[in-house]
């Protein structure tokens, strides 16, 4: 092994590093024994009329996990694309990672709001189902998926709490429609709130990650509870803000590789999964990589938000403290 490797993984952080050499396909444990793919392409702001053609070409050209939502509003298009490589046989459904997530005005209709996204992916299960906030919004408002008040904010169900909507999720892996259930943009405070109501821990935290919001406090809560991470907005999500930061470049020119390759490598050094989005094919290919990191690159990684302050790109206007440490 690698001595500086060695040596970090002794020294600092014993486990911190599970794949020396990862693959975009190197398999992250779940608690549930299932594993899932340390790389995932995303979806989030693909627009229809161009994701069919990503999510095929990222699993012609290699990927295994894809990243979806319901209200994403594109599922039905990712659903094509499924249905085109299943039926040219590129690869068989259970060599597939398929996650999506419970939207806000769907948390008192849980098992519905999984339904919905089955039909349109035209799927009969997915591999990870999420509650994608912990903010049950009003299902009648005045709009399906972002329900507002006359002065513009967001119109919340108070009637009912997150604890109650993952009761309901805890019902869905006996139906076989979800192997594996979790949920995003948890912080600690509300996974201190949820853990102790909880038959069935949460398999997954999908959380906002990379050098400008390494987010330590809830990566080390979620790894002593063993619900996995996965990383989403690694390269600062739209127009990739990070992979110009100079460190970043630093650290790519230091291993020859492209600055998306260190944003990416940097979770998976970290035990974590992560998502890239693109349209672009050459993109799609070129995010394909991953690399070793070493203690030296962590550390210089590391230092961009002790010296810069942490940036969060994806803040919605939920008018509700979330427990974000950087945002109190
Ligand atoms: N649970 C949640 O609440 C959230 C989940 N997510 C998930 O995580 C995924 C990834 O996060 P996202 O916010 O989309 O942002 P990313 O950090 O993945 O960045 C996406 C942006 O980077 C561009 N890009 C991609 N690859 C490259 C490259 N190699 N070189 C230069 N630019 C590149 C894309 O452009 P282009 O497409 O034009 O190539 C797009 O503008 C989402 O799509 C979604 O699936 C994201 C946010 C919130
Ligand atoms: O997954 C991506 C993001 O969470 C996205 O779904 C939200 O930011 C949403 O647009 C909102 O405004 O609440």
């Amino acid at each position: 092994m690698n001595p500086t490797l060695s040596k970090f993984m002794l020294a600092r952080t014993p486990d911190r590093i599970l794949h020396p050499t990862p693959t975009m396909n190197t398999p992250l444990p779940l608690n549930t024994g299932a594993t899932i793919p340390a790389l995932g392409l995303g979806t989030w702001q693909s627009e229809p009329g161009q994701v069919k053609a990503a999510v095929v070409h990222a699993i012609e050209s290699g990927y295994r996990h894809i990243d979806c939502a319901f209200c994403y509003q594109n599922e039905d298009e990712v659903g094509e694309a499924l249905k085109e490589v299943l039926a040219k046989k590129v690869v068989k459904r259970e060599e597939l990672f398929i996650t999506t997530k419970l939207w806000c005005t769907f948390h008192t209709r849980v098992e519905e709001g999984l339904g919905k996204s089955l039909k349109a992916l035209g799927l009969d299960y997915v591999d990870l189902f999420l509650v994608h906030w912990p903010v049950p919004m009003n299902p009648k408002g005045n709009h399906p998926l972002f329900p507002k008040f006359p002065d513009g904010s967001r119109d919340l169900d108070k009637s009912t709490t997150h604890i109650d909507t993952w009761k309901s999720m805890e019902k869905l892996p006996e139906t076989g429609k979800a192997k594996a259930i979790g949920v995003a943009n948890y912080s600690v405070k509300f996974l201190e709130e949820l853990l102790p109501t909880t038959t069935i821990t949460p398999a997954v935290n999908q959380i906002e990650n990379h050098p400008y919001l390494p987010q330590q406090e809830i990566v080390d809560f979620c790894k002593g509870k063993g619900i996995h991470i996965t990383a989403y907005s690694p390269l600062g999500s739209t127009g990739s803000p990070l992979m110009k930061e100079e460190v970043v470049i630093e650290v790519a020119k230091k291993h020859s590789v492209e600055p998306g390759t260190v944003l990416l490598s940097y979770h998976v050094a970290r035990g974590s999964s992560v998502l890239a989005k693109s349209v672009t094919p050459a993109r799609i290919e070129s995010n394909r990589k991953l690399t070793t990191l070493d203690a030296d690159d962590m550390e210089k990684l590391e230092g961009i938000s002790k010296a810069k302050g942490f940036t969060r790109f994806v803040y919605p206007a939920f008018g509700v403290n979330m427990g974000f440490p950087d945002k109190q």
